[in-house]
């Protein structure tokens, strides 16, 4: 069943809220556990998410903050995810949490997923609360259309785990190589939210619901019953 859109007037309601539901969430698994870890995107939609949930009043130093997915490339180029984290979501009060990163400088990127694969797996193997993106083709995480990994990273009954993604060939994308968690890792965690910004995103999610879960990530988070919460805002 798709799930409910919860819909915000602004983009400050938008990111408050998403913040609120990570705060809410992470200080509750710090009460509980005495530690909480949190994966988050890049790209353009998360700052002012990032930005907001930075102040929040919660262990941060029992906190583990890491990437859904990664470019394979070093903190110093600005296509880093690792980079917008740090700049914008380790600040303040946040700077207390221990970052673990996807990449690290090994001779191929299915090495670094690798090595990711690990440091995940030490820091717990699951996702307190989990903040995804969604690209105009239906990507999450780095679930591509048209890649040679998606399928691999769209099998719910693997275990979770950390893959290299080549880039795309003949101008298909991701045009980076890339650095992605799987599906069971979305299936693991205690709470995933999709934040949509724009018109666009809301048609794309909806269509993407629709289709097929062996090939489309929106719809193998439906059909795996990933417990997720859809939070869009028309304002861009
Ligand atoms: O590194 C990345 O690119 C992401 O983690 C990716 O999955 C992102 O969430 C979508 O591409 C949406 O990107 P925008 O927010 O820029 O539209």
């Amino acid at each position: 069943m798709t799930p409910e859109i919860e819909t915000f007037p602004t983009v400050e309601t938008w990111a408050q809220s998403i913040a609120g539901r990570i705060e809410e969430t992470s200080g509750a698994a710090v009460i509980a556990n005495g530690k909480a870890v949190f994966a988050g995107p890049g790209g353009s939609t998360p700052s002012p998410v990032y930005a907001r949930l930075a102040q929040a009043n919660i262990g941060w130093d029992k906190v583990a903050v890491t990437l859904v997915d990664e470019r394979y490339v070093p903190e110093t180029s600005p296509d880093s995810n690792a980079r917008l984290i740090k700049d914008v979501l380790l600040q303040g009060p946040a700077a207390k949490a221990r970052f673990i990163p996807l990449y690290t400088a090994e001779v191929t990127v299915d090495r670094a997923a690798a090595v990711a694969a690990h440091a995940l797996a030490e820091a717990g193997g699951r996702f307190d609360a989990v903040l995804l993106g969604m690209g105009e083709d239906g990507h999450i995480c780095s679930m591509f259309p048209e890649s040679p990994t998606l399928k691999t990273l769209l099998t719910p009954t693997l275990k979770p785990n950390v893959l290299g993604v080549p880039h795309g060939r003949d101008g298909m994308a991701p045009s980076l190589e890339r650095i992605s968690i799987n599906l069971p890792y979305l299936m693991a965690a205690g709470r995933v939210i999709l934040g949509l910004k724009g018109r666009a995103k809301l048609e794309v999610f909806e269509r993407e619901a629709l289709g097929d879960p062996a090939t489309q990530p929106i719809a193998a988070m439906i059909a795996a019953k990933v417990p997720l919460e859809v939070v869009w805002t028309e304002a861009n």
